[in-house]
C-alpha cells in the first residue's frame, strides 16, 4: 500500500476511528448476527497482507491492542506509512484469549447472581443455574472464533499494511519478518515493540509433561473439567476459579505460593475473594507449592480440551490430589525470546524498560520503542493502549520536528495512577496506590474506610455488600488511592481515577454531589468520615 492522504485525524481512542467497520476486539466484538457487518471497504486481499514496500515511516511489531493504537496513533492525519507485523493473531491476547473470553465467561454468573437476589425475578430462576453452552458460545462470538479478518480490515482502512510472520530486529531500524514472504524491513521513523508476554508454566517435576491448562486453555474451554487444581493466587488465578466454579467445576483446589490471594491489593478486597472462594467450596492452600506431578496419559488434545487422563499431584504440605485438569496460572514473562535485541545492544530474549516517552532504555538513540505488557508497566490492556497513544504521538511529533514539551508526550499515568478492575466475586475496582504502597512510597497518607451501604446499593440487589478505602495524601490532602471490593463496583472506579488524576483536594470533592439513589453515594460517607 502507498502513501495515503486525508485520512482521519486521531480520535479519543484507536475504536473511535474504526469508522465504517463493527467495533469489535478488544473494543467491543461484532457479537452476534443482528450486529452490522462491515462494509466492504478496503477489501483485504493477498496483496495488502505483505505488500512489495520494504521501506515504512513506522514498523510495529506485534498486533495486540498496543500495537495496533501505536500504530494507528503514529501515522493519523499524515501520509506516513505504518506496517504492523503479527506472528498470530490481529488484536492479540486480550480479543481472543485474555479479556474478551474471560470477561465473556464471568458476566452471565453475574447476571444470574443479581436476579437470585432481586425478589420478583429471583422466585423465577432460582432452581436453575447458567446454560454452560450458550455462555460458551457467547465467548466464542466475542472472540469471532479467533477469525481476526475484521481487525485487519480495520488496519487496511486506516493505513496499516498488515503483515504476517515473526518479526525480529536485526540492526537499527532494519527488522527481518519470516512466514510466506521472508523480508526485511526498513523504518524510516521508528520501530515499536509491542510483542505482549506469555503465560510461564512452574518448573516443578512432572508439570510440563503432564501438558496443564494457561489461561489460553481456561478462557477458550470446550470441555469442563468435573475436578481442577489451579496453580497462582494473581489475577488471572482468581478470575480462572470464579469462572471454572461458576462453569460447573465440582472439585477446585487452588495452590498459592504466598500467604494471600491478590498481593497486589488492598488486604481487605483480598479476603473478600478468598472469603467467597470458601463460600464456594474452593479449596484454598496458601505457602503451597507442587512437589510433583504423575499423569500418564498427557495428550496435546486441543485447547481448551482436557489433555489426558487424570493428573496426581503430590504438594508440599505433603498432602496429594488427584484432578482432571491442572491449570497454570503463576505469571507470565516479556515476549521477547527471538526478537532480536541483542543485534542492537541490549540483552537478548530479556525484559526491556522504557522512559516517559516510550523510548526503550539502553537502546542507541530515539527510534526503538516499547508499549503494552512487553513495556515492563502496568500489564493491563487500557494502559498499553495508553502507552500506544503517547508513544504514536511522540513518533508523529518528531517526524514532524514539534518539540515534546507537552503532558500528551509523557505516559505519567502509568506511574501511580493505574486503574484496574478484578472481575472476581466480589469485583475489586482501584486506582493508584494501596495503603501499604504508599507508605512503602514515603507518603504521609490517612486511610478513609466504610462499608459500601447505601440507598443505591440496597436497591441495585438485595445481597449487595462490600468496602471502600481511600488512601489520602495528607501532604496535598488529595488522593493516593482508591479501593472498592463489592458486588459490581467496576464503574466505581473512573471517578476515583479523575479525582486522583486531577489532583482534586477533599474539599473540593465534598462539593461532587453524588446522584441519589446511586451506589456512588458511597464517595459521600466516605467523605463524611473526616466531618469533625
Ligand atoms: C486471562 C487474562 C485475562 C486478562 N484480562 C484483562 C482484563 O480484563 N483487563 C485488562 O486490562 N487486562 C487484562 N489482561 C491483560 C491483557 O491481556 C494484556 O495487558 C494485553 O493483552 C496486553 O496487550 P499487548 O498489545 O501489549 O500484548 P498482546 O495482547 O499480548 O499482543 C501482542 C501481540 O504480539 C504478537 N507477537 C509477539 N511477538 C511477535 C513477533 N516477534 N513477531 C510478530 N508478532 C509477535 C503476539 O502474537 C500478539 O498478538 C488479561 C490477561 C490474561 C492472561
Ligand atoms: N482484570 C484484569 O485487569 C486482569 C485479568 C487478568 C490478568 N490481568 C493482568 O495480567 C497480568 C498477569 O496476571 P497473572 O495472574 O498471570 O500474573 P501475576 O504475576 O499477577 O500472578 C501470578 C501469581 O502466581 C504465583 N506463582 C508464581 N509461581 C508459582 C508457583 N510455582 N506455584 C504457585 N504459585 C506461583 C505468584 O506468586 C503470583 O501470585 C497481571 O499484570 C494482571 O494484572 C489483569
Amino acid at each position: 500500500m502507498g502513501r495515503r492522504t486525508g485520512r482521519a485525524g486521531p480520535g479519543a481512542d484507536g475504536s473511535d476511528l474504526r469508522r465504517g467497520l463493527p467495533a469489535r476486539g478488544v473494543n467491543r466484538p461484532n457479537r452476534s448476527s443482528a450486529a452490522p457487518h462491515p462494509p466492504t471497504v478496503g477489501q483485504v486481499s493477498s496483496d495488502t497482507v505483505g505488500s512489495d514496500h520494504d521501506t515504512f515511516d513506522v514498523i510495529v511489531i506485534g498486533g495486540g491492542p498496543a500495537g495496533e493504537n501505536a500504530a494507528h496513533y503514529a501515522i493519523a492525519g499524515s501520509d506516513r506509512t505504518a506496517a504492523l507485523i503479527e506472528h498470530e493473531l490481529v488484536g492479540g491476547e486480550c480479543s481472543y484469549w485474555a479479556c474478551m473470553p474471560s470477561k465473556a465467561l464471568l458476566r452471565p454468573a453475574q447476571i444470574l447472581g443479581a436476579a437470585r437476589h432481586m425478589p420478583g425475578v429471583e422466585e423465577k430462576i432460582t432452581a436453575y443455574g447458567v446454560h454452560v453452552a450458550d455462555v460458551l458460545a457467547r465467548r466464542d462470538a466475542f472472540t469471532h472464533r479467533r477469525d481476526d479478518s475484521s481487525q485487519v480490515l480495520w488496519a487496511d482502512a486506516i493505513g496499516i499494511d498488515v503483515l504476517r510472520g515473526h518479526a525480529r530486529i536485526t540492526g537499527r531500524c532494519a527488522v527481518s519478518v519470516d512466514g510466506d514472504r521472508p523480508r526485511t524491513l526498513r523504518a524510516r521513523h521508528a520501530v515499536v515493540l509491542a510483542t505482549g508476554t506469555v503465560a510461564t508454566v512452574p518448573d516443578a517435576p512432572g508439570l510440563r509433561a503432564a501438558l496443564p491448562w494457561t489461561s489460553r486453555d481456561a478462557t477458550n474451554l470446550v470441555e469442563i473439567p468435573r475436578r481442577v487444581l489451579l496453580v497462582g493466587g494473581g489475577v488471572v488465578a482468581c478470575e480462572t476459579a470464579t469462572w471454572l466454579r461458576q462453569l460447573g467445576v465440582e472439585e477446585l483446589t487452588v495452590v498459592v505460593r504466598g500467604a494471600r490471594l491478590l498481593p497486589r491489593v488492598e488486604p481487605f478486597a483480598a479476603a473478600a475473594v478468598t472469603d467467597m472462594f470458601g463460600r464456594h467450596g474452593i479449596d484454598v492452600r496458601f505457602r503451597t507449592e507442587i512437589r510433583n506431578v504423575a499423569r500418564d496419559d498427557a495428550r496435546d488434545t486441543g485447547i481448551g480440551r482436557i489433555h489426558g487422563g487424570p493428573a496426581t499431584v503430590d504438594l508440599d504440605d505433603g498432602s496429594t490430589v488427584e484432578v482432571d485438569e491442572i491449570v497454570v496460572a503463576a505469571g507470565r514473562r516479556p515476549a521477547t525470546e527471538g526478537l532480536g535485541l541483542g543485534a542492537v545492544g541490549l540483552e537478548a530474549g530479556a525484559a526491556t524498560s522504557v522512559d516517559d516517552h516510550l523510548n526503550v532504555t539502553g537502546a542507541d538513540g530515539t527510534w526503538l520503542y516499547a508499549v503494552g505488557d512487553v513495556a515492563g508497566r502496568a500489564a493491563l490492556t487500557h494502559m498499553g493502549k495508553y502507552q500506544a497513544r503517547v508513544c504514536g504521538d511522540v513518533i508523529a511529533a518528531r517526524a514532524e520536528g514539534r518539540d515534546l514539551d507537552h503532558p500528551r508526550y509523557r505516559a505519567t499515568a502509568d506511574h501511580d495512577q493505574v486503574p484496574q478492575v478484578i472481575f472476581t466475586e466480589p469485583e475489586i475496582a482501584s486506582v493508584g496506590h494501596t495503603a501499604a504502597s504508599a507508605r512503602a512510597a514515603g507518603l504521609d497518607v490517612e486511610v478513609l474506610e466504610v462499608d459500601l451501604a447505601v440507598a443505591g446499593s440496597a436497591l441495585a440487589r438485595d445481597d449487595f455488600t462490600g468496602h471502600a478505602a481511600l488512601v489520602v495524601d495528607r501532604a496535598t490532602d488529595t488522593l493516593a488511592g482508591a479501593t472498592f471490593a463489592g458486588t459490581e463496583v467496576a464503574e466505581l472506579v473512573h471517578a476515583a481515577t479523575v479525582a486522583l488524576v486531577g489532583k482534586v483536594p477533599l474539599d473540593t470533592l465534598w462539593h461532587a454531589v453524588p446522584a441519589y439513589p446511586t451506589v456512588s453515594e458511597v464517595w459521600l460517607r466516605l467523605l463524611e468520615t473526616r466531618r469533625p
